[in-house]
């Protein structure tokens, strides 16, 4: 009911005459707050994921990488601050933010015990998606990442590498435009871990998609990449690869990391 006193479309109508619009971006964080009783996860944190790209969110164990994720994908509410998804704000227009990203979570979701195609059936029937159009989408997916032939195979038959390929198929059913990935490759051994990365890096390039990849592996990013650096619950740089290395002063991403992660919550 709330939703239907929000104007339908996001605040992003260009001027005639004016300077051009800017490109809203598929994700806006505004002074993003969260809190675990006493300890600050996620202090004023501010940034943007461009609407279409690969972002790395790059952080160490405890950074806030996972509770970001939470309060993007609303298993925690905000309290303070703002998250918009194109435009829509997460918490005055929740549908139409939420129908428009797809998430891989740091812990696998998928049911062992159904088959593929049972499980992204079940997806799609969560996300309203009509059963013929679903069994389309799911042939479409399971093709892309090579997995067409397992579709009647139970999930537990499948290695770690394949199960999480079936989680991005998933998660791209109800054709989301921001994708969302929280360390989709730990545990994955080095193969698999490039097969995923090329899979994904592919997809944004040919599916005019946002993808936003939480991890600690400096080697997952390249130049092309944006990047947003969290530590300890605090942003401490976001930006091209370039003008991050640029403003730690380092010659190369994992040297400008280390300069960015050093020591304690700056004042
Ligand atoms: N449910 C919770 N209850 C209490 N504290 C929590 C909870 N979840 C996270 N925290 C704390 O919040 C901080 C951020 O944790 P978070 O899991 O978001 O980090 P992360 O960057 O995802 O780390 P990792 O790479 O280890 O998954 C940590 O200090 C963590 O101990």
């Amino acid at each position: 009911m709330y939703e239907a006193a929000i104007p339908a479309d996001p605040p992003s109508i260009p001027a005639i005459h004016g300077p051009p619009a800017q490109a809203v971006p598929a994700l806006a964080v505004e002074e993003l707050s969260h809190s675990f009783g006493k300890r600050m996860a996620l202090d004023h944190v501010s940034f943007a994921v461009p609407p279409a790209g690969f972002t790395m969110l790059l952080g160490l164990n405890g950074a806030g990488k996972t509770t970001l994720f939470s309060l993007i994908t609303r298993l925690y509410s905000n309290r303070s601050g703002a998250i918009r998804i194109f435009g829509f704000d997460l918490r005055r227009q929740p549908t139409r933010a939420l129908e428009r990203i797809g998430v891989v979570f740091q812990q696998p979701t998928l049911d062992l015990d159904l088959t593929v195609r049972q499980n992204l059936r079940y997806h799609g029937g969560l996300h309203g998606m009509a059963p013929s159009d679903c069994e389309a989408r799911a042939r479409e997916e399971l093709e892309r990442i090579g997995l067409a032939d397992r579709a009647d195979d139970r999930v537990r038959a499948l290695s770690g590498g394949q199960r999480r390929r079936v989680e991005i198929a998933r998660a791209l059913l109800h054709r989301p435009k921001l994708l969302l990935l929280d360390e989709p490759t730990v545990g994955l051994d080095t193969e698999s871990r490039r097969h995923i990365l090329d899979h994904v890096r592919a997809l944004c390039r040919g599916q005019d998609l946002a993808v936003l990849w939480a991890t600690h592996l400096m080697d997952e990013a390249t130049d092309e990449d944006s990047v947003v650096v969290l530590h300890q619950g605090r942003l401490r740089a976001s930006g091209t690869v370039r003008a991050v290395r640029a403003e730690a002063g380092a010659a190369t991403l994992p040297a400008a990391f280390a300069a960015l992660t050093t020591g304690e919550r700056r004042p």
